[in-house]
């Protein structure tokens, strides 16, 4: 494991994105999509192509955060010490995330090209599980002219474009995340760009050529042939809410001291 992000660093891109293979064992990534998986049916929020999970809870209309903690099962080991070891959330507003975002992809589907938007300082923490899928980034310029630019709030669900639509665009760059990586994407690279996730069953014409973190992966022999068969695939997106609330005690309400 890398014990300096600048090592991790994809050089291709613009500032600032870094990919860590093997970020977490085996049976770490079995323990969190044992605990996803167990987390009570009302916590999935359901959209038409993916569900997700929002901890410790989904923003108020107004971007903010009602303060409370994350579970420990996403503390520990991920931010708790990986991401202090490495300095990620550093320079963030509360020095460490205070939000994580569940998703999870079936094959065949996706996430529309978005930006994450103002509420989140610029920075996302991304930890796959389960399988591999390619991120795919959007220059937001051409996205302006053709008058598409996304934006998503997690709380509710995204307009769902066409399929025709979505497979017309063309990215700029191509990320490949396996199992068990971490993607940190901040910056230049949060602000100008939109990400998506294509609604495919086989993710393919992958190589040096066209995937700009090639060189960083862990393993490519399930890729060497150019393409993959999607299975699902489960994401956990760190970040910082800017706007947090502090909830006073309710115990004030309840006459109690
Ligand atoms: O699943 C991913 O890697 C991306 C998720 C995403 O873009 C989001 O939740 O805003
Ligand atoms: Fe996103």
């Amino acid at each position: 494991m890398v014990s300096d992000l600048e090592a991790a660093r994809i050089t291709s891109l613009p500032e600032d994105a870094f990919y860590i293979p093997n970020f977490i064992s085996e049976e770490e990534e079995q323990i969190l999509l044992q605990r996803i998986s167990s987390a009570p049916l009302p916590r999935w929020t359901h959209l038409t192509h993916r569900r997700l999970q929002t901890w410790p809870s989904a923003l108020t209309k107004t971007n903010t955060l009602l303060s409370s903690p994350l579970p420990p099962w996403l503390i520990t080991p991920i931010i708790e010490p990986r991401f202090e070891q490495l300095g990620i959330f550093a320079d963030a507003p509360h020095s460490a995330p205070n939000h994580v975002l569940i998703n999870e992809y079936r094959p065949g589907q996706g996430i529309m090209p978005h930006e994450d938007g103002p509420a989140y300082y610029p920075l996302v923490a991304t930890v796959s599980l389960g399988a591999a899928i390619v991120l795919d980034l959007y220059d937001k310029e051409s996205e302006k002219e053709e008058g598409e630019e996304g934006s998503i709030r997690e709380e509710k669900a995204e307009p769902e474009p066409e399929p025709e639509a979505d497979s017309l665009r063309i990215p700029r760059f191509r990320v490949l995340q396996e199992r068990r990586s971490l993607l940190v994407t901040r910056g230049k690279m949060y602000s100008d760009f939109l990400h998506g996730i294509a609604e495919r069953v086989v993710d393919g014409d992958l190589g040096a050529e066209t995937i700009c973190n090639w060189g960083l992966l862990g393993d490519k022999d399930g890729f060497w042939g150019g393409s993959y068969e999607r299975v699902t695939r489960t994401s956990l997106t760190y970040r910082d809410v800017l706007k947090v609330a502090k909830v006073g005690n309710t115990l004030k309400f309840l006459g109690g001291r």
